[in-house]
């Protein structure tokens, strides 16, 4: 059927949905920035390469508020002492306002530095569905040097999992086992329902060897390797954006719905803690995220 509407009308509902677009993207932003999921670093960084992206498009008020613990009352202080006007958007700031901006999110959120000294016990952790498994695997595939830790775990084996190569699948008396003889160098209950733990043995005579053990684990184990070695290299493994996130837990199609719930509520306390690691990297793309976890890892 012909468009009835006259030219200044179509423009006008293309503006419009554009307007939208727009909206909903910076909004999908601030969700990333308030989950943790992105520094406000990142963000910044952003919206200056790009002025006209969704985050370039994004005022300053906005981008503010959407740091946890930055309130209306907060931000209006801030934006006082950085001499920034409310109305600015990020894409606009001027040199001395971005580089005061900058100076103010590193005072608050200080992004890691790499540790000098750190051992060749390389943790690699993150939300669920966040692609560990799968970076985990082209690291194995691409970066022989690079000896990849097989768990234990009382999980069932999903289809196409092989004992031995993906996981030692064990029941709970053999894991019991395991810890009591002190064979496991960390373990964990992960989402409230099945046992991981990583042997200890092949670990250590990797790491005797001189080379590099990696271990694809969650954040209580991660925590516990800390404990137990200080200088082991932790990286923590980020989305793109938490809807992103959402995307691949739904695509991957392993989990009923009640415990992708489950999974995705273990992701947010997960994601809180990035903080704790020593490097983060983004896994947009597979090849990447693997190569530069390896190049961390040599
Ligand atoms: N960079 C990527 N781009 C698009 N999809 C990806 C990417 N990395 C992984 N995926 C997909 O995301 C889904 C989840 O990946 P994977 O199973 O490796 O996650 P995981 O972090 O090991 O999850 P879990 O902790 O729940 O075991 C898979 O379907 C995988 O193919
Ligand atoms: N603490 C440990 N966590 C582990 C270990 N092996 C795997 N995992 C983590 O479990 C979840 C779920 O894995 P899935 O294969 O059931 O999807 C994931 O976060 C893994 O990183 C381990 O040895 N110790």
């Amino acid at each position: 059927m012909a468009d009835s509407r006259t030219p200044p009308e179509v423009d006008r509902v293309a503006a419009s949905r554009r307007a939208v677009a727009a909206r909903r993207e910076r909004a999908a932003l601030k969700k990333d920035v308030a989950m943790r999921v992105i520094t406000p670093q990142e963000l910044l960084r952003r919206a200056l390469d790009d002025p006209a992206s969704a985050a370039g498009a994004m005022r300053v008020t906005e981008f503010l508020t959407s740091i946890p613990a930055i309130g209306a009352g907060k931000r209006d202080r801030i934006l006082d002492d950085l001499g920034i006007s409310p109305v600015k958007r990020l894409g606009g700031l001027g040199s001395r306002q971005r580089s005061a901006l900058r100076r103010f999110l590193d005072e608050r959120w200080p992004e890691l530095e790499p540790r000098g000294g750190r051992s060749r016990l390389v943790v690699l952790a993150g939300p669920t569905a966040v692609g560990k498994g799968t970076v985990a695997a082209h690291i194995k595939a691409h970066h022989p040097e690079i000896h990849l830790s097989v768990s234990a775990t009382t999980r069932a084996p999903r289809p196409g999992e092989v004992d031995g190569e993906h996981y030692y699948f064990v029941d709970d008396a053999e894991f019991d086992r395991l810890i009591a003889a002190g064979e496991l160098l960390e373990h964990a209950t992960v989402h409230n329902a099945s046992r991981y733990g990583t042997p200890r043995a092949p670990i250590e005579r990797v790491l005797a060897e001189g080379r590099t053990a990696l271990l694809e684990i969650d954040l209580q184990g991660a925590r516990q390797v800390r404990a137990a070695d200080p200088s082991a290299t932790l990286v923590f493994l980020l989305p793109p954006s938490w809807d992103e996130l959402v995307h691949r837990l739904v695509g991957r199609g392993t989990e009923g719905a009640e415990e992708r719930a489950r999974r995705l509520r273990t992701a947010k306390a997960e994601l809180a803690a990035q903080g704790e690691f020593d490097y983060r990297v983004v896994n947009d793309d597979v090849a990447r995220a693997a190569d530069e976890i390896a190049r961390l890892a040599r």
